[in-house]
């Protein structure tokens, strides 16, 4: 009955999926654009693919506006959707790659070049003769990998190229990009929700919550100033008595026998300085220092954009 109602008198919503999104990118960069699921990264991804028409604003890349010159644009691009294929579904692999060869054009030397290069790289070679119905996830994600970049685009457009896929298979991915962003200068953008992508791959992040950018910036800033604290851990000879801890750092401590944790936060304290007044207390043994992961990181900040909303 619903489905029927839909059909017969459809209700529109209108909704912003992005909003006031301004950014440039360099050549050669690798980007990660991140944000929580419903934030409008693939849709930002789309328009600067050309899939989708901004209602209003400019995309221009490399001179181009997307949608205008979708042709044109196609050439100089490579993308890869995560969740989906470029790749034809009862042909093997190898077949797929001869079709882009021949739409791209791409000259026999060049293209027999680039396929013996990234076959290695993403060790394709076991299966370029499987029909891509027949591959794993991995397989599959690999050679999608290696069909964007066949026509050496200037751009890859990568929306999660790690999903789902193996320790060793997210390794061999991220060794690719990084491989063909320094020996070609090709430009990355990079759409992720495995932190672990962006400290891996990435120096300059962009945050999108709720289709506002709401960070443009270097990772380690980010991380210097979301990271919240660092978690420092002491071993000593003897066991150091609570008081004299919490007259050093107030309650900002526990302790398993010999054994302390100390929460430093970088406002008011310093690992440096914590560690100096343990090794003038007691004998110490081991010392070991916890950085806040970046997963942490991301969480603060998207914690804190919430807040400010609510301030505001
Ligand atoms: N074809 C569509 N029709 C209507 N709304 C859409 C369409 N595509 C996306 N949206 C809406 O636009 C917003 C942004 O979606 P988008 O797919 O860009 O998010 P995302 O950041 O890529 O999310 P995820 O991390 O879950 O992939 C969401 O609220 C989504 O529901």
């Amino acid at each position: 009955m619903g489905a029927f109602k839909d059909f017969v008198a459809p209700r529109y919503e209108q909704k912003d999926a992005v909003n006031e999104v301004s950014f440039s990118i360099d050549k050669g960069e690798i980007v990660g654009y991140i944000g929580p699921n419903g934030a409008g990264k693939s849709t930002t991804i789309k328009m600067m693919v050309g899939i989708l028409v901004p209602t209003s604003g400019t995309v221009t890349i490399g001179g181009l506006v997307p949608f205008e010159n979708r042709l044109e644009n196609s050439r100089r691009i490579g993308v890869v959707f995560g969740q989906r294929t470029q790749l034809w579904w009862d042909i093997p692999v190898i077949e797929t790659y001869k079709l882009m060869q021949y739409i791209y054009k791409i000259p026999k030397v060049r293209f027999e070049h680039n396929i013996r290069q990234f076959a290695d790289i993403l060790g394709i070679d076991e299966f370029v003769n499987t029909p891509v119905r027949q591959l794993s996830l991995g397989q599959r994600m690999r050679a999608d990998l290696c069909a964007a970049l066949l026509h050496d685009p200037e751009i890859i457009y990568l929306d999660e190229p790690t999903i789902g896929l193996d320790v060793d298979v997210k390794e061999r991915v991220r060794g690719f990009i990084k491989e063909v962003n320094r020996s070609r200068e090709t430009t990355v953008i990079l759409t992720t929700h495995d932190t672990s992508d962006l400290d891996k791959l990435c120096s300059r992040v962009m945050v999108i919550d709720q289709g506002t950018l709401m960070y443009d910036g270097d990772l380690d800033y980010l991380k210097k100033n979301y990271s919240g604290h660092d978690i420092l851990t002491v071993e000593t000879e003897n066991e150091l008595p609570d008081g004299l801890l919490a007259g050093r750092f107030g309650d900002a401590f526990t302790r398993e026998g010999r054994k302390c944790h100390v929460r430093v936060s970088p406002e008011t304290d310093s690992s440096a300085e914590c560690i100096a007044w343990f090794l003038g207390s007691a004998t110490v043994k081991d010392i070991q220092i916890r950085q806040t992961e970046i997963d942490e990181v991301i969480r603060n900040l998207y914690g804190s954009f919430k807040e400010t909303e609510r301030g505001s």
